[in-house]
């Protein structure tokens, strides 16, 4: 389209995926009318001759649409978009590293401060905690104050929650500055996919909140390299670990004092002029009049419908449509988190182990490979997200960790079935605890986390094993007898395995851990936090997001807290078994609940769930509607309208 032509034609061109879900609409017109309306605009879209004989100057409509639609493709998003959904990304990248870094660190720090299981517990889980307990709180704080200030919170949290840790001198000093970074964490993780959701267009919406989740595996994996390559540095190398992620911290702090707010959020606490103006900033040269009437139409309307007494909360819980909502957003979170990704990714070292990998360190770098499928495969949920949807591609990716879990548990069922049996059973020095000596198959060893697994091996025969207690300072020893260091493992040709047996089918394992990270990362690690972004109206959005990722962070310490002693009671297998059998009620709960919200406005989402909580995915058959509206300068009327007389 020429320049000239496009200055004369003012225009809007838009996609709708549902007529019957635009509520203003609905109010306005008669419902035949309105249906009329629908069928005309449908056949306009669906070809330009149809168009064309439509009005008196065929041609120029003809011309007019072509051009629009030109025009449409044309319509770049300005780059500042992206650059704002990076700097605001930052956060999941912090969330990431900060969850991710713990446990190399932890390995290191008990040697250095003679930690005991208590306090490692401890200093894992506060973090985790406060992030529970900041996500909540969060979103009293994003409305009254707005996401901007949330996020320069949140980055100062960090900034000074790594500095502490980086130059701490004793256990409790080290605490505190987990909770710090805990609370950073949490509003990070709340704030983040709702500031990206509100200031980005519709049809890119999901791709550049889904960002954040790419930059969390992203901080994920960037954590297990660091802890690799500091693991080398055993006096003060979690000093650095700890302490790198002020950088990026500082980095977000500072670009977010130039980073604008959320037009929504300004044009609900009234400052108009502010919103338009930070509104057509990203939207370039693209026309905002509508967006910005819609945002303000449905701020007014929702006032109306919904009052504005009492706690969001309870306002929330009390209209049908935003009580649904919430059923849908923190069932997700939660269902994320019971399928157990982070026993995958806080235990993958472990998990390698079991697949045969014996050295510590080799496990180490292994886990990063873990991590780096993780954010590998979210990547692919970046791309996927707006081709097939949050639906299809949420449903999709846990019936595919299902079937994962499923093969996990299968292989440390079969690797417990073949466990090798103990053959030798030495008498444990006086004082000394004689539990471990007392199990007679590799398998209840390895459960006992006090024990290690001691074996010969006669071509691929296992020969000579026992159970001893291991070395609490060097798990890569046992406490006493043969395996008791790596001097006696070579003179005596033993092995040593704790936390797991040397059986034949030990690559399952591997294979069910890679295959988990293949499905979970692009559609179950990514959509609870884009479709949470996108589901509440915008009353509502910074509550029902801090509830639905408190949701997530609760549910979070509860799975992996537990997975040890899970694994103590149901074995390991069991274990698998168990998160198998939550990812397919998941599964059930997804296919009946979760509607389609792509490339809808977030004003028109909330009328998907005017309706029944789970239409099991009805709404989807409107999808392949593509709608497009044509506004014309001088003109109100809708190209359908027939009155191209009106068209200049
Ligand atoms: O979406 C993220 C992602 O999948 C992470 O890998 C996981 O550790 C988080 O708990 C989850 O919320």
């Amino acid at each position: 389209m020429s320049r000239k032509a496009s200055e004369n034609v003012e225009y809007t061109l838009r996609s709708l995926s549902s007529l019957k879900g635009e509520r203003r609409r609905k109010q306005q017109e008669p419902d035949a009318a309105s249906a009329a309306g629908e069928r005309s605009l449908l056949a306009a879209a669906e070809s330009s001759s149809s168009l064309q004989s439509a009005g008196a100057g065929g041609g120029g409509v003809g011309d007019l649409e072509r051009a629009a639609r030109q025009q449409f493709q044309q319509d770049e998003t300005p780059a500042f978009v992206y650059v704002v959904a990076v700097f605001s990304a930052l956060g999941g990248f912090l969330f990431g590293y900060d969850t991710g870094v713990v446990s190399g660190a932890m390995l290191l720090l008990k040697r250095q401060l003679s930690l005991d299981a208590l306090w490692q517990e401890l200093l894992v889980s506060s973090t985790v905690g406060a992030a529970a307990v900041s996500a909540l709180a969060g979103g009293a704080l994003n409305g009254v104050f707005g996401r901007r200030a949330a996020i320069l919170l949140a980055s100062a949290l960090f900034t000074a929650g790594s500095a502490v840790l980086a130059a701490a001198n004793n256990k409790e000093t080290l605490l505190a500055g987990r909770v710090v970074v805990g609370l950073g964490i949490g509003i990070a993780s709340m704030t983040v996919p709702v500031y990206i959701a509100e200031v980005s267009p519709p049809n890119l919406r999901g791709r550049l909140v889904t960002i954040n989740t790419l930059f969390i595996t992203g901080g994920q994996f960037f954590a297990s390299v660091v802890d690799g390559a500091f693991s080398y540095l055993p006096k003060d190398g979690w000093r650095y670990m700890l302490g790198l992620a002020a950088i990026p911290a500082v980095i977000q702090f500072f670009g977010f004092l130039f980073l604008p707010e959320s037009p929504r959020w300004l044009i609900q606490k009234g400052q108009t002029q502010k919103a338009r103006r930070i509104l057509s900033q990203m939207r370039g040269n693209q026309t905002i009049d509508e967006e910005y009437d819609s945002i303000k139409n449905n701020i007014e309307e929702e006032e109306k419908e919904v009052g504005s007494a009492g706690p969001v909360i309870c306002r929330m819980l009390s209209y049908p449509p935003t009580r649904r909502a919430l059923i849908v957003g923190c069932g997700l979170q939660m269902f994320q988190q019971l399928s157990g990704i982070n026993t995958v990714m806080y235990y993958s070292a472990t998990i390698l182990q079991m697949s045969g990998v014996e050295d510590d360190r080799l496990a180490i770098w292994l886990a990063s490979v873990t991590a780096f499928t993780n954010f590998i495969f979210t990547l692919v949920g970046v791309w996927l997200v707006e081709k097939v949807g949050r639906r299809k591609l949420t449903f999709g990716s846990l019936a595919g960790t299902t079937i994962a879990l499923i093969i996990l548990a299968l292989g440390f069922l079969l690797s417990a079935q073949v466990s090798p049996r103990v053959t030798f059973k030495p008498t444990a020095p006086s004082g000394q605890n004689a539990t471990c000596t007392g199990y007679s198959y590799c398998n209840e060893c390895m459960l006992d986390p006090d024990c290690g697994f001691c074996y010969k091996m006669n071509k691929s025969a296992i020969i000579d094993s026992s159970c001893v207690p291991v070395n609490k300072a060097a798990t890569n020893e046992a406490a006493w007898g043969r395996c008791e260091n790596e001097t006696k493992f070579k003179t005596e040709e033993v092995f040593w395995a704790y936390n797991f047996c040397p059986t034949p089918y030990s690559w399952t394992a591997l294979l069910g851990l890679i295959l988990y990270l293949v499905f979970f990362a692009p559609g179950m690690g990514p959509m609870p936090w884009t479709v949470n972004s996108e589901i509440y109206p915008l009353w509502a959005r910074s509550t029902g997001n801090a509830c639905s990722s408190g949701i997530n962070w609760i549910f979070n310490v509860l799975v992996s807290l537990t997975f040890l002693h899970t694994a103590e009671y149901l074995t390991y297998y069991g274990a698998f078994f168990l998160y198998a059998g939550f990812a397919a009620v998941g599964l059930l709960f997804i296919y009946g609940c979760l509607p389609e919200t792509k490339g809808k406005k977030l004003e028109e989402i909330e009328s998907l769930f005017d309706n029944r909580l789970c239409t099991c995915g009805a709404s989807d058959s409107d999808e392949g509607r593509y709608i497009e509206y044509i506004r014309v300068k001088g003109s109100n009327y809708h190209l359908s309208d027939n009155d191209a007389s009106d068209v200049e």
